[in-house]
């Protein structure tokens, strides 16, 4: 009979230490989708030398803050790093992500095509177009790993 109350103890005193960060990213996304993954491209950026992580390259976004939707919170996000007004278009991908330092991110993806305003660097080491074909050459995070696959294989979009 104990062993079940422990256990429920630990998973409990787990969540309170490290709770689930809920972060959204957009694919900005540019050019023909009936071009396939070289005719497509979508904006990347570079974590700065200075941030954890660095120089890794990730998808403009950020985290969730309390009271805002995830596309609240992503058009917020845009507008702080790029400068940018963006319509924020469906939701492509959702992953759950355990980093070594035992953080979990849940992370949600979603579809950039129209926006106003001129891409501005704000806050990235480096910001570049990419063809979809192109991403796995780049060094991303580690929890954006399946959906570069995806993306770069033409499943996703
Ligand atoms: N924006 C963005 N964040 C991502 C991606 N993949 C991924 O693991 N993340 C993680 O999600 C979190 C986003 O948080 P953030 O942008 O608000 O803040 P941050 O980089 O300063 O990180 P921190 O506040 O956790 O130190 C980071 O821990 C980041 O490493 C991605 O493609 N885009």
């Amino acid at each position: 009979m104990r062993e079940p109350i422990r256990k429920l103890e630990e998973h409990v005193e787990a969540a309170v230490q490290k709770p689930v960060r809920l972060v959204v990213a957009a694919l900005i996304l540019r050019g023909f989708a009936e071009e396939g993954v070289r005719g497509l491209e979508v904006l990347i950026c570079q974590r700065k030398p200075d941030q954890p992580m660095s120089l890794k390259w990730e998808f403009p976004g950020g985290k969730i803050e309390a009271g805002e939707t995830s596309e609240d919170a992503l058009a917020r996000e845009l507008n702080e790093e790029l400068g940018i007004t963006a319509v924020i278009g469906r939701r492509v991908a959702r992953v759950r992500h355990k980093y070594r330092n035992g953080g979990s991110i849940d992370l949600q993806f979603f579809v950039v095509r129209e926006f106003d305003g001129a891409l501005e660097n704000r806050i990235f080491n480096d910001i570049r177009w990419a063809p979809l074909a192109d991403l796995p050459g780049y060094d991303f995070l580690a929890a954006d790993l399946g959906l570069i696959r995806d993306l770069s294989e033409g499943k996703l979009l």
